[in-house]
């Protein structure tokens, strides 16, 4: 049978089951497994298995893999979620893909403004709202779907392939680094190339490959005043605040125009050159729908060139939170003992995590010697993970973009991602091969946000370029 006879089978037969791959997606959206929440851990395990049952029933060896304990901040430990490493096929004629995907979500809760209830996948208008549904619950479940479909149609399936699933990558990914590290002879030996599907299109309608990643490093600042928290009125005016001074250091990081000032923070930074320029003027970006997707009346930068530099190779701060600080409703009028503030930093070629640590801490020390306060202060880096770039030219890539091309008719932008996948530069340096992202979602989907969702329309077409790549990739 020629290819593209196949495909006609493989794309009715997926049409056909739409709905049972809807069920499936909410069967796994309706397991709340945030990993940054520790009292939710037993639900990130209960993910696993789900996930475990579901690939053995698709005839995938599983094996869990220890990743040893979460320290938290209290001091308390925690066991971390065990890796899922799945081999299916082991056939020395045939290529070998690593497909990396995470089942761990960001927090969610009514709350904070969904309209639904974040963990029942809910079905409007051709797309599916609920946490994990395009982050990344849903491109991991069309990977095995598409397995399945191969195997119903009877159809040898063209290359082996090892997943590496994990269940901490919303919190920097702990515990994989060395896991693979240690497979690097065992199990990533002999794979030929490694796919994620684990970021979004650049808008609603055209399809990309990305070959760049920035990174992150994710800081504690942590502040404590008292030993216990202190009536306003009392204590108020007499006392060194751990909030004021918290927000003080915080302050002083970054302008109004999303401008680091942390001293030498720039310096890493590569220079802009000018074929670098060029790439971004041949892109398809609408600066408008940008602005609506966001929710903002006007964005730092206006044209089209200047935001995709600003998402993809410029660095970028973000204040998250204050942990200990009063967020209830009313007044209540209290000093908070102890506090501590998130921020992160989105990190860029060639920018390293050890510099940025250490500039950091002398900035913090620098703003807090000014304040004459007694207050304990402390700066921890807790969590990095590099930026990554890629060959886009790779035939990796080429195979990517003939099956976008069969799926959509149109060939995919080549994009970067403002956005980490912390573990992406682990993969290409332990196997030494090309890392492909393959992203399925479209760039309204809200990962993160209230209401994040997957189109139904991005699920099937996703699956279909899925399962065109891997007879592409199998030819190169
Ligand atoms: C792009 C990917 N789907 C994603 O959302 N990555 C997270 C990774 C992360 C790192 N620390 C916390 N989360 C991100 O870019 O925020
Ligand atoms: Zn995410
Ligand atoms: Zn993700």
């Amino acid at each position: 049978m020629s290819s593209e006879d196949f495909n006609k089978r493989l794309f009715k037969y997926l049409d056909d089951h739409q709905k049972d791959y809807i069920q499936r997606l909410s069967d796994a959206v309706a397991i709340p497994s945030v990993s940054a929440w520790p009292d939710h851990r037993p639900e990130v395990f209960r993910m696993v298995q789900w996930t475990k049952s579901f690939m053995e029933s698709l005839g995938i060896a599983v094996e869990l893999a220890d990743v040893g304990e979460q320290k938290l901040a209290d001091g308390t430990k925690l066991k971390l979620p065990d890796v899922i490493l799945g081999t299916y096929g082991n056939d020395k004629l045939k290529k070998t893909v690593v497909i990396y995907g995470h089942l761990d979500v960001q927090p969610a809760q009514v709350s904070d403004g969904w309209d639904t209830e974040p963990f029942v996948l809910t079905e409007k208008n051709g797309k599916l709202y609920g946490r994990g549904s395009t982050d990344d619950k849903g491109p991991v479940i069309s990977w095995l779907n598409v397995i399945e479909a191969y195997q119903k149609l009877n159809e040898p399936f063209p290359v082996n392939v090892k997943f590496v699933l994990e269940s901490m990558e919303e919190y920097g990914s702990e515990g994989l680094e060395d896991l693979l590290k240690s497979l690097k002879n065992t199990f990533l030996s002999g794979v030929d190339y490694v796919v994620i599907s684990d970021s979004y299109w650049l808008g609603k309608e055209k399809p990309c490959l990305q070959y760049g990643l920035r990174g992150i490093c994710y800081f504690f600042i942590d502040v404590e005043s008292s030993t216990k928290d202190l009536h306003s009125g009392c204590f108020g005016g007499t006392i060194h605040e751990a909030m004021t001074d918290l927000i003080a250091v915080m302050s002083t990081l970054v302008d109004d125009q999303g401008r680091i000032l942390i001293d030498g923070i720039y310096d890493e930074v590569a220079q802009l050159l000018p074929e670098e320029a060029e790439i971004y003027k041949r892109i398809t970006f609408d600066v408008k729908a940008y602005s609506a997707e966001a929710g903002v009346d006007k964005t730092i930068q206006q044209d089209k060139e200047q935001i995709l530099m600003h998402r993809w190779r410029y660095p970028s701060l973000t204040l998250h939170g204050i942990q200990g600080a009063f967020d209830g409703v009313g007044c209540k009028t209290v000093i908070p003992r102890h506090v501590i503030g998130k921020f992160s930093i989105r990190i860029v070629p060639n920018m390293k995590i050890a510099t940025i640590e250490k500039l950091v801490e002398k900035h913090v020390k620098n703003v807090m010697e000014k304040r004459n306060s007694p207050n304990k202060v402390s700066v921890k880096l807790e969590h990095g993970g590099d930026y990554w770039l890629a060959d886009p030219n790779h035939p990796q890539y080429v195979a990517a973009r003939r099956a976008t091309v069969v799926v959509h008719g149109i060939e995919p932008d080549l994009t970067r991602e403002g956005g980490s996948i912390p573990i992406t530069l682990t993969f290409q340096e332990q196997t030494g091969k090309n890392v492909l992202l393959l992203p399925i979602g479209a760039s309204d989907d809200g990962a993160h946000s209230q209401n994040e969702k997957f189109d139904v329309s991005n699920y099937m077409n996703g699956m279909k370029v899925m399962g065109v790549y891997f007879q592409e990739v199998a030819r190169v």
